[in-house]
């Protein structure tokens, strides 16, 4: 059975991704690049890491007015991502222009409200309500645009998927019991995430600044 552990490769270094990739290729999922690996090594980057043969999640969070993101969507159809991000809050137009200019196989999901955000965070950019209310409610705003999924945090993915039954649910901010917590704030364990609905969870630094990657992604799969 496929993995649902994608590793988020977050590096600019190419030859520190390749690295990193080959030595748990055999214990995730897919891979995660994300803007840091994209500015840097842009395509061509993308195109190494595939080599690899695992499935590619190209997290750029694009957010921008529709017409626009159509065409970076449109640029990037030759990578073929599995897996594409844009943010939600990007509004309806610009959700259906996304998903209308991926190609078929490429499942596109919205960011809600970011991991490393709590409620007062949320306060401070003008959103009132609670946050798991704004993460339903974006929720909703990707399915009625004909998005495949959502990013949201493991205590937001019951909910939603309750919601959604047939949703595609990512969930980054996943940390094993005694993980360090880093800028995220709204982190709970992989078995929890999944347990709660998660169709893929990405974890980072858990698994990239361990001494023994391989070792750590195979610790974090044992518990699924
Ligand atoms: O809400 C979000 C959306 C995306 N991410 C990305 O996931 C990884 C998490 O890395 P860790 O090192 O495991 O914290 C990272 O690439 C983020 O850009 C997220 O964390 N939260």
């Amino acid at each position: 059975m496929t993995s649902p552990l994608y590793l988020a490769i977050d590096t600019p270094h190419l030859d520190a991704a390749l690295t990193l990739a080959q030595r748990v290729r055999h214990h995730v999922g897919g891979f995660k690049l994300g803007l840091e690996f994209f500015c840097a090594n842009g395509h061509h980057g993308v195109h190494e890491v595939a080599k690899l043969g695992l499935p590619i999640f190209l997290d750029l969070k694009l957010h921008d007015i529709p017409n626009t993101v159509a065409k970076a969507i449109q640029a990037l159809r030759p990578l073929e991502p599995a897996v594409l991000t844009v943010h939600a809050a990007g509004g309806r137009a610009m959700l259906e222009e996304a998903k209308a200019a991926a190609g078929l196989n490429t499942k596109v999901v919205a960011v809600t409200v970011l991991t490393s955000l709590d409620s007062l965070d949320l306060a401070d950019t003008g959103v009132e309500g609670s946050l798991h209310d704004q993460v339903v409610r974006l929720a909703s705003l990707a399915r009625e645009s004909g998005l495949d999924g959502i990013v949201c945090s493991g205590h937001e993915v019951k909910a939603a998927r309750n919601a959604w039954p047939s949703g595609f649910f990512v969930v980054p901010g996943v940390r094993p019991s005694n993980g360090k917590t880093g800028d995220q704030k709204r982190v709970v364990t992989p078995a929890q995430a999944m347990a709660d609905g998660a169709s893929i969870l990405v974890v980072g630094r858990p698994i990239s600044q361990s001494e023994d990657p391989d070792l750590a992604a195979r610790e974090i799969e044992a518990t699924l």
